[in-house]
């Protein structure tokens, strides 16, 4: 069962996407959306909002996104500014793509939300929701006494699979999974996380293959370098790179240049036996491992991720143990009336006490197991070893910041 992703409104819970329109009949070949409702509005943007003077708060290849304020209400926003031509080529149809994917997860707490559109004569501008906690990217590459802890990182992965599980359900893949399009709402205290930045998502249909060879280096899945299909599959291979780098701080395919990085990736040449993985969670480990494997077929699902024990609170867990323990007594069969006393002796029960333990435990090792196993890293050739060469956040960043958003075309 996909979770109900938290609604915003119950505004925002009424709206549709699309009037009167199937998804079939509102994409085209490429898994584009091409309707959109939101109204584009051709006045004058600076009328109706106040740029914020000073730092954008991010930048991509086309577009930049700056902080402003709605005059009418004094509402802080971001706004997107979207250029229409890119390389030579009207872009619109992109945009547009773009605006029917945030209408349609309009529902979904987890997605930013777009509050208005309006057409410049060489761009467009979508205002969001302001995301005022930045980038995760910035805790991903802190000092590891500044960066998330483990209690978070489960809360934020949490959230993260909740709008990943909301539109995949949709069938929408977002295909540039990463820690720069994760935005939170306020980063003291942390708040909670906005996906962001669907350019490069795509709709899904099973009629169609889609091949593009897309997204950012380090977490690109093997079948967009290897020119196969893309399916929901390919987010759920960012969001193993994702999980590690959160709680590592280690890109796991980085390497020396994209060519390495893609090698690594082909490869799966991820090491598992990393210091900062050893002092983790095992079952973090084993999380990582269920989404980090070659064939998307054998990867964990969004839902499945979320019933991951992993990631299941506390409170889940005794819930979950209850459960178990209450259908395990009830599936003990009566005993069979025999005219003596049904009362138990206390060695009865005790005996009774240790099955029920016993099947406990045989149930929460096949809960445990329920995630595919991936192909594991040990066992590598000295060639794929000596290639596995892992930098730290801390060391590129610089060089990061130097290419943002560098996709592969
Ligand atoms: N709603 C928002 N609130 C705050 N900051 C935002 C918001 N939307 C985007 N940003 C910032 O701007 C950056 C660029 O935005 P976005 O990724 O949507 O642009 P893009 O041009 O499509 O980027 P890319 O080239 O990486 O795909 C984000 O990484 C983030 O830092």
């Amino acid at each position: 069962m996909i979770p109900e992703c938290p609604a915003r409104t119950s505004e925002a819970r009424n709206r549709t996407w699309c009037h009167g329109q199937t998804a079939e009949s509102n994409r085209n070949r490429s898994g584009l959306l091409c309707e959109i409702k939101s109204i584009i509005k051709t006045e004058s943007f600076t009328e109706h909002y106040d740029l914020i003077p000073g730092k954008e708060l991010g930048r991509g290849k086309f577009a930049v996104v700056k902080k402003c304020v709605k005059r009418s209400t004094g509402l802080e926003y971001a706004a997107k500014f979207m250029r229409k031509r890119r390389k030579g080529q009207d872009c619109r149809t992109e945009i547009i793509h773009e605006i029917a994917v945030l209408e349609l997860a309009a529902s979904c707490q987890r997605v930013v939300s777009l509050h208005d559109v309006y057409e410049l004569p060489s761009e467009m501008v979508l205002v969001l929701e302001f995301a005022a906690g930045g980038e995760i990217f910035n805790q991903c590459v802190a000092e590891r006494d500044e960066a998330f802890k483990d209690e978070d990182v489960k809360r934020l992965m949490r959230q993260i699979l909740e709008g990943v599980a909301f539109l995949h359900s949709k069938n929408v893949v977002h295909l540039d999974l990463k820690p720069q399009n994760i935005l939170l709402t306020s980063d003291n205290p942390l708040g909670d996380i906005k996906i962001v930045d669907f350019g490069l998502s795509r709709m899904m249909c099973n009629s169609q293959e889609i091949r593009e060879i897309m997204g950012t280096p380090e977490y690109v899945a093997p079948e967009v370098l290897n020119y196969e299909p893309i399916s929901t599959a390919t987010d759920m291979w960012s969001i193993g790179v994702l999980a590690y780098v959160m709680l590592t701080g280690i890109s796991p395919f980085l390497g020396e240049d994209k060519q390495e990085t893609f090698l690594n990736i082909s490869q799966i040449n991820v090491s598992y036996a990393e210091e900062e993985l050893q002092r983790l969670d095992k079952a973090a480990v084993h999380f990582i491992k269920s989404l980090l494997i070659k064939d998307p077929k054998n990867r964990a699902t969004a839902e499945e991720c979320l019933n991951h024990p992993w990631l299941q609170t506390h409170e889940q867990n005794a819930a979950k143990e209850t459960v178990k323990l209450k259908s395990v007594i009830t599936s003990i069969p009566e005993p069979v009336s025999t005219g003596i006393s049904s009362q138990h002796t206390e060695e009865e029960e005790e005996e009774e006490e240790g099955r029920v333990t016993e099947e406990l435990l045989v149930m929460s090792a096949y809960t445990l197991g329920q995630c595919r196993q991936s192909s594991e890293k040990e066992g590598l050739t000295p060639e794929q070893k000596a290639i596995s060469k892992r930098f730290k956040f801390e060391e590129s960043f610089p060089a990061l910041q130097e290419v943002p958003g560098e996709f592969i075309y």
